[in-house]
Protein backbone atom coordinates (compact mmCIF):
# COMPACT_ATOMS: atom_id res chain seq x y z
CA UNK A 1 0.00 0.00 0.00
CA UNK A 2 0.94 3.75 -1.07
CA UNK A 3 -0.05 6.14 1.74
CA UNK A 4 0.95 10.01 -0.12
CA UNK A 5 4.42 8.38 -1.41
CA UNK A 6 6.71 10.83 -2.94
CA UNK A 7 10.38 10.46 -3.74
CA UNK A 8 12.70 13.45 -4.51
CA UNK A 9 16.29 12.55 -6.49
CA UNK A 10 18.70 15.44 -7.42
CA UNK A 11 16.01 18.07 -6.37
CA UNK A 12 13.72 16.74 -8.97
CA UNK A 13 10.68 14.51 -7.47
CA UNK A 14 11.02 10.75 -9.02
CA UNK A 15 7.33 10.37 -7.16
CA UNK A 16 4.68 12.47 -6.55
CA UNK A 17 1.72 11.98 -3.95
CA UNK A 18 1.20 8.45 -5.09
CA UNK A 19 -1.60 6.43 -2.66
CA UNK A 20 -2.91 3.00 -3.75
CA UNK A 21 -3.41 0.07 -2.21
CA UNK A 22 -3.41 -3.51 -3.91
CA UNK A 23 -5.85 -6.57 -3.46
CA UNK A 24 -6.27 -8.01 -6.68
CA UNK A 25 -4.40 -10.67 -8.54
CA UNK A 26 -3.10 -9.05 -11.66
CA UNK A 27 -2.25 -5.39 -11.61
CA UNK A 28 -0.32 -4.03 -14.62
CA UNK A 29 1.59 -0.59 -14.37
CA UNK A 30 2.43 1.65 -17.89
CA UNK A 31 4.01 4.68 -18.68
CA UNK A 32 6.67 6.33 -20.70
CA UNK A 33 10.07 6.20 -20.34
CA UNK A 34 11.33 7.61 -17.27
CA UNK A 35 8.07 7.89 -15.67
CA UNK A 36 8.23 5.67 -12.41
CA UNK A 37 7.27 2.40 -12.93
CA UNK A 38 10.61 0.79 -11.98
CA UNK A 39 11.06 2.92 -8.89
CA UNK A 40 7.48 1.99 -7.69
CA UNK A 41 8.45 -1.49 -8.03
CA UNK A 42 11.95 -1.20 -6.16
CA UNK A 43 10.19 0.72 -3.24
CA UNK A 44 7.02 -2.79 -3.10
CA UNK A 45 10.82 -4.70 -2.02
CA UNK A 46 12.47 -1.99 -0.17
CA UNK A 47 15.31 -1.05 -2.58
CA UNK A 48 13.90 2.62 -2.11
CA UNK A 49 12.45 4.52 0.68
CA UNK A 50 10.07 7.13 0.06
CA UNK A 51 11.09 10.43 0.86
CA UNK A 52 7.83 11.11 1.84
CA UNK A 53 5.16 9.15 3.07
CA UNK A 54 4.44 5.71 3.87
CA UNK A 55 4.57 1.66 1.94
CA UNK A 56 3.74 -1.25 3.85
CA UNK A 57 3.68 -4.88 2.46
CA UNK A 58 1.15 -6.95 4.85
CA UNK A 59 1.63 -4.35 7.16
CA UNK A 60 5.04 -4.29 6.54
CA UNK A 61 7.99 -1.61 5.88
CA UNK A 62 10.11 -3.31 2.65
CA UNK A 63 12.64 -0.97 3.44
CA UNK A 64 13.04 -1.99 7.36
CA UNK A 65 11.68 -5.81 7.05
CA UNK A 66 13.04 -6.17 3.63
CA UNK A 67 13.87 -9.99 4.59
CA UNK A 68 10.12 -10.95 5.39
CA UNK A 69 8.94 -8.93 2.63
CA UNK A 70 11.02 -10.90 -0.12
CA UNK A 71 9.75 -13.65 1.28
CA UNK A 72 6.42 -12.54 0.07
CA UNK A 73 7.41 -10.87 -2.97
CA UNK A 74 9.23 -12.49 -5.74
CA UNK A 75 10.83 -9.67 -8.08
CA UNK A 76 11.88 -10.20 -12.10
CA UNK A 77 14.64 -7.31 -13.11
CA UNK A 78 14.29 -5.45 -16.11
CA UNK A 79 18.05 -6.65 -16.74
CA UNK A 80 18.16 -10.24 -15.95
CA UNK A 81 21.93 -10.16 -16.04
CA UNK A 82 21.17 -8.56 -12.05
CA UNK A 83 19.81 -11.44 -10.93
CA UNK A 84 21.90 -14.22 -12.18
CA UNK A 85 24.76 -15.41 -10.20
CA UNK A 86 26.51 -18.49 -11.26
CA UNK A 87 27.61 -19.60 -14.53
CA UNK A 88 25.17 -22.33 -15.13
CA UNK A 89 21.66 -22.36 -15.30
CA UNK A 90 20.79 -25.22 -12.61
CA UNK A 91 23.59 -23.99 -9.98
CA UNK A 92 21.84 -20.56 -10.66
CA UNK A 93 18.62 -21.93 -9.91
CA UNK A 94 19.47 -23.93 -7.17
CA UNK A 95 21.20 -20.62 -5.22
CA UNK A 96 18.83 -18.83 -2.62
CA UNK A 97 16.78 -22.35 -2.35
CA UNK A 98 19.70 -24.35 -0.56
CA UNK A 99 19.72 -21.29 2.01
CA UNK A 100 16.15 -22.00 2.53
CA UNK A 101 16.71 -25.48 4.01
CA UNK A 102 15.27 -27.71 1.17
CA UNK A 103 16.80 -30.47 0.59
CA UNK A 104 19.03 -31.61 -2.36
CA UNK A 105 15.97 -33.49 -4.15
CA UNK A 106 13.52 -30.92 -3.21
CA UNK A 107 15.91 -28.45 -4.87
CA UNK A 108 15.86 -30.10 -8.05
CA UNK A 109 12.13 -30.89 -8.03
CA UNK A 110 11.83 -26.95 -7.77
CA UNK A 111 13.81 -26.30 -10.54
CA UNK A 112 12.76 -28.98 -12.82
CA UNK A 113 9.10 -27.77 -12.35
CA UNK A 114 10.13 -24.06 -12.67
CA UNK A 115 11.94 -24.94 -15.99
CA UNK A 116 8.87 -26.70 -17.10
CA UNK A 117 6.56 -24.30 -16.68
CA UNK A 118 8.67 -21.83 -19.23
CA UNK A 119 9.39 -24.46 -21.67
CA UNK A 120 12.95 -24.31 -21.48
CA UNK A 121 14.36 -27.75 -19.58
CA UNK A 122 16.59 -27.65 -22.28
CA UNK A 123 18.20 -24.87 -21.02
CA UNK A 124 19.39 -26.77 -17.28
CA UNK A 125 22.83 -27.65 -17.75
CA UNK A 126 23.61 -24.27 -20.50
CA UNK A 127 26.15 -21.60 -19.43
CA UNK A 128 24.47 -18.75 -18.37
CA UNK A 129 27.09 -15.99 -20.75
CA UNK A 130 26.21 -18.13 -23.25
CA UNK A 131 21.89 -17.26 -24.03
CA UNK A 132 20.61 -15.13 -25.72
CA UNK A 133 18.63 -12.02 -23.77
CA UNK A 134 15.79 -13.68 -23.89
CA UNK A 135 16.79 -16.97 -22.44
CA UNK A 136 18.15 -15.38 -19.72
CA UNK A 137 15.45 -13.11 -18.66
CA UNK A 138 13.40 -16.52 -19.07
CA UNK A 139 16.16 -18.21 -16.72
CA UNK A 140 16.05 -14.90 -14.54
CA UNK A 141 12.38 -15.61 -14.32
CA UNK A 142 12.81 -19.15 -13.38
CA UNK A 143 14.96 -18.03 -10.22
CA UNK A 144 11.58 -16.41 -9.11
CA UNK A 145 9.19 -18.82 -9.43
CA UNK A 146 11.61 -21.39 -7.69
CA UNK A 147 11.27 -19.53 -4.62
CA UNK A 148 7.40 -19.85 -4.97
CA UNK A 149 6.94 -16.13 -3.81
CA UNK A 150 2.90 -15.35 -3.08
CA UNK A 151 3.83 -12.41 -5.42
CA UNK A 152 5.76 -11.57 -8.11
CA UNK A 153 6.47 -8.30 -9.32
CA UNK A 154 7.46 -8.15 -13.02
CA UNK A 155 9.60 -4.92 -14.49
CA UNK A 156 8.82 -5.10 -18.12
CA UNK A 157 9.01 -9.16 -18.31
CA UNK A 158 8.64 -9.46 -22.08
CA UNK A 159 10.81 -6.94 -23.32
CA UNK A 160 13.70 -9.55 -24.48
CA UNK A 161 10.93 -12.13 -25.66
CA UNK A 162 10.20 -13.24 -28.79
CA UNK A 163 6.37 -13.65 -30.08
CA UNK A 164 6.14 -17.11 -29.04
CA UNK A 165 7.80 -16.51 -25.88
CA UNK A 166 5.29 -13.62 -25.26
CA UNK A 167 2.50 -15.92 -25.94
CA UNK A 168 4.15 -18.77 -23.29
CA UNK A 169 4.65 -15.98 -20.92
CA UNK A 170 1.06 -14.43 -21.33
CA UNK A 171 -0.39 -18.41 -20.73
CA UNK A 172 1.69 -18.39 -17.53
CA UNK A 173 0.31 -15.66 -15.78
CA UNK A 174 -3.09 -15.92 -16.97
CA UNK A 175 -3.02 -19.60 -14.83
CA UNK A 176 -0.34 -18.21 -12.59
CA UNK A 177 -1.88 -19.12 -8.77
CA UNK A 178 0.55 -15.77 -7.40
CA UNK A 179 -0.70 -12.35 -7.76
CA UNK A 180 1.27 -10.47 -10.49
CA UNK A 181 2.08 -6.87 -10.27
CA UNK A 182 3.50 -6.03 -13.99
CA UNK A 183 5.09 -2.99 -15.21
CA UNK A 184 5.12 -2.96 -18.79
CA UNK A 185 5.40 -1.74 -22.01
CA UNK A 186 3.50 -4.04 -23.72
CA UNK A 187 0.32 -3.00 -23.77
CA UNK A 188 -1.83 -6.74 -25.05
CA UNK A 189 -0.10 -8.36 -21.86
CA UNK A 190 -2.30 -6.06 -19.53
CA UNK A 191 -5.37 -6.52 -21.97
CA UNK A 192 -6.83 -9.46 -19.51
CA UNK A 193 -5.73 -8.28 -16.18
CA UNK A 194 -7.88 -7.26 -13.07
CA UNK A 195 -6.38 -3.46 -13.15
CA UNK A 196 -4.05 -1.36 -14.60
CA UNK A 197 -2.25 1.57 -13.63
CA UNK A 198 -0.94 4.58 -15.48
CA UNK A 199 1.89 6.76 -14.32
CA UNK A 200 3.33 9.56 -16.05
CA UNK A 201 6.07 11.82 -14.38
CA UNK A 202 5.59 10.02 -10.75
CA UNK A 203 1.97 10.33 -10.43
CA UNK A 204 -0.32 7.81 -10.91
CA UNK A 205 -2.84 9.93 -13.49
CA UNK A 206 -5.03 6.53 -14.22
CA UNK A 207 -5.93 3.68 -12.22
CA UNK A 208 -9.04 1.98 -14.56
CA UNK A 209 -9.84 -1.51 -16.08
CA UNK A 210 -7.52 -2.29 -18.87
CA UNK A 211 -9.44 -0.99 -21.86
CA UNK A 212 -10.04 2.04 -20.47
CA UNK A 213 -6.47 2.79 -19.10
CA UNK A 214 -5.07 1.58 -22.21
CA UNK A 215 -6.96 3.61 -24.06
CA UNK A 216 -6.21 6.76 -22.47
CA UNK A 217 -2.60 5.61 -21.88
CA UNK A 218 -2.77 5.81 -25.58
CA UNK A 219 -4.14 9.98 -25.59
CA UNK A 220 -1.28 10.48 -23.44
CA UNK A 221 1.41 8.98 -26.18
CA UNK A 222 0.17 10.69 -28.82
N1 LIG B 1 18.98 6.89 -8.25
C1 LIG B 1 18.44 7.82 -9.04
N2 LIG B 1 18.97 9.06 -9.08
C2 LIG B 1 18.44 10.03 -9.86
N3 LIG B 1 17.37 9.83 -10.67
C3 LIG B 1 16.83 8.61 -10.67
C4 LIG B 1 17.32 7.54 -9.87
N4 LIG B 1 16.57 6.46 -10.09
C5 LIG B 1 15.64 6.82 -11.01
N5 LIG B 1 15.79 8.12 -11.34
C6 LIG B 1 14.97 8.88 -12.30
O1 LIG B 1 13.63 8.64 -11.94
C7 LIG B 1 12.81 8.61 -13.10
C8 LIG B 1 11.99 7.34 -13.10
O2 LIG B 1 12.85 6.24 -13.39
P1 LIG B 1 12.27 4.76 -13.55
O3 LIG B 1 13.44 3.87 -13.78
O4 LIG B 1 11.40 4.47 -12.41
O5 LIG B 1 11.39 4.91 -14.87
P2 LIG B 1 10.60 3.81 -15.70
O6 LIG B 1 9.19 4.30 -15.81
O7 LIG B 1 10.80 2.46 -15.13
O8 LIG B 1 11.30 3.96 -17.12
P3 LIG B 1 11.60 2.90 -18.32
O9 LIG B 1 10.29 2.62 -18.99
O10 LIG B 1 12.53 3.71 -19.20
O11 LIG B 1 12.26 1.69 -17.72
C9 LIG B 1 13.75 8.76 -14.29
O12 LIG B 1 13.72 10.10 -14.72
C10 LIG B 1 15.10 8.39 -13.73
O13 LIG B 1 16.12 9.09 -14.40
Amino acid sequence: MFSDVRLARDGREVLRRVDFRIDEARIGILGQNGSGKSTLLRMMIGLIAPSQGRVTVGGLDPHHDCVAVRDRMGFLFQTPDNQIVYPIVHEDLAFGLKARGLSRQMVSARIAASLDRLGIGDLAARRVHELSGGERQLVALAGVLTREPPTILFDEPTSQLDLANRNRFRRLLAGMSEQAIVATHDLELVEDFDRVLVIESGRVVVDAAPAEAIARYRELCR
